[in-house]
């Protein structure tokens, strides 16, 4: 037994007997599957993080179960990474089930914007909510979510579009932060739409010049994401607010070519934003510049099934060597808070193998987040978040779609859930 090893097991947290256990990304480039898999496989973990990824033998000879907090006797069960939800727009007060019916009847989602509904009205309804109202609709859809085997999730402000209540959004995500077990990154969004009493160009001197700095000076932002699309930010406006927020140390990440082919693929690869999202019309030409800038597609097929729109191209961002992301785009108009359901969608209506997509809402989805600490793997030094399924193989995280095939969920070495 190693020095560490005998000073540490006692804290130390120890999954095993797993059947499945999935441990990242293949670094074989002859596999046939793009994740790493190990059978009859243990983990440990000593302070929040892995120490020890092997056999069941080996590991529980060096961290012995008997010894451990918390031991967890897989017995064959499949274990794989928290899952990763790298775009949410999570923070928000109101409902709006009734455009999803005027939806079914025909009425087009840029129309209802265009009228005031849309973002504009849960704006109003966010506006007039008490910033512990605020914490309790975001704790509570975290709630959801970490049962989904959820561990980190990125959530953007955006239904302020006012420096005051922006600041309560991210305010309330960083409140949100210290209350439950899922790591959040916080993302400003105050270019999400213009609001009603202002016009565009406005609206985008307020956001550069009031709100940024606000946002900045407060300290809890990571990115800055911008809706590039017509009839909302045009390519230029969207680049002076990105560039702004560049400027803030905010890195960049774009709502690009969702449902126009606007522009947005080609400035966030031009600005090597984080990310580029939706891309329902992103053409050869944007896929290319996406690969070649390093910047992480998200794909969001939640959207696409809740419009009745056309998905991404997933098999097309794949073929040209992108790290494909999902997310679930959990918001008022796409209202699920399932990375299960999203790997689903991925799989069966996208074309990805339930691997791929697995592998898009794990280690991919982390890269979307400039998480460089080992998030959504379980190799040695990363975080210890992971999820014991109720299944022998990963591959029932997408086939079941009607409950999460979640037994549990660690956060950090320890049971948050199950
Ligand atoms: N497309 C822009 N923003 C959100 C939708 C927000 C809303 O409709 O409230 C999205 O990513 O899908
Ligand atoms: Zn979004």
């Amino acid at each position: 037994m190693s020095e560490r090893a005998a000073s540490t097991t006692e804290a130390a947290c120890v999954v095993f007997d797993i059947g499945e256990l999935v441990v990242g990304p293949s670094t074989d480039d002859s596999s046939e599957t793009p994740l790493e898999i190990r059978e009859n496989a243990a983990v440990a973990a000593v302070d929040g993080e892995v120490v020890a990824v092997g056999s069941s033998e080996d590991v529980t000879r060096e961290y012995p179960p008997e010894n451990a907090e918390t031991a967890i006797d897989a017995e064959g069960r499949a274990v794989v990474p928290g899952f990763v939800d790298p775009h949410t727009h999570a923070v928000f007060a109101g409902d709006r089930s009734d455009e999803f019916e005027a939806k079914l009847r025909g009425a087009e989602y840029q129309e209802i914007l265009e009228e005031g509904g849309g973002i504009l009205r849960t704006v109003r309804a966010t506006r007039e909510a008490s910033d512990d109202d605020l914490l309790a609709n975001l704790t509570g859809h975290l709630e959801t979510m970490l049962a989904h085997g959820t561990t980190t999730v990125e959530v953007k402000s955006g239904y302020g579009l006012d420096t005051e209540t922006e600041l309560r959004l991210l305010e309330a995500i960083d409140r949100a932060d210290d209350a439950q077990p899922i790591d959040l990154v916080p993302t400003f969004m105050g270019a999400h739409a213009v609001p009603e009493e202002q016009d565009t160009e406005e609206y985008v001197d307020a956001v550069v010049e009031e709100q940024l700095p606000a946002v900045a000076d407060q300290g809890i932002a990571r990115f800055c994401d911008v809706f590039c699309e017509e009839g909302v930010f045009d390519v230029e406006q969207s680049r002076r607010v990105l560039e702004a927020g560049a400027e803030h140390g905010l890195t960049p990440k774009v709502h690009a070519e969702e449902f126009t082919r606007l522009g947005g693929a080609q400035l966030a690869a031009d600005l090597e934003a984080a990310s580029a999202d939706h891309l329902l019309h992103a053409a050869e030409d944007d896929i290319d510049a996406l690969v070649d800038s390093g910047v992480v597609p998200v794909l969001l097929p939640g959207t696409a099934f809740g419009l009745g729109e056309a998905y991404a191209d997933a098999r097309a961002f794949l073929e040209a060597g992108a790290p494909v992301a999902l997310a679930t785009d959990f918001n008022p108009n796409c209202h699920s808070r399932s990375m299960g359901f999203a790997q689903t969608l991925g799989a069966v209506e996208m074309g990805m193998t339930p691997a791929e997509a697995l592998l898009a809402s794990t280690h991919n989805a982390a890269l979307a987040l400039d998480l460089d600490d080992g998030t959504g793997t379980l190799r040695e030094g990363a975080p210890a978040d992971a999820v014991v399924l109720e299944a022998p193989s990963y591959v029932h995280v997408a086939y079941r779609f009607d409950t999460p095939a979640v037994d549990g969920v660690l956060k950090a070495g320890e049971v948050v859930h199950g």
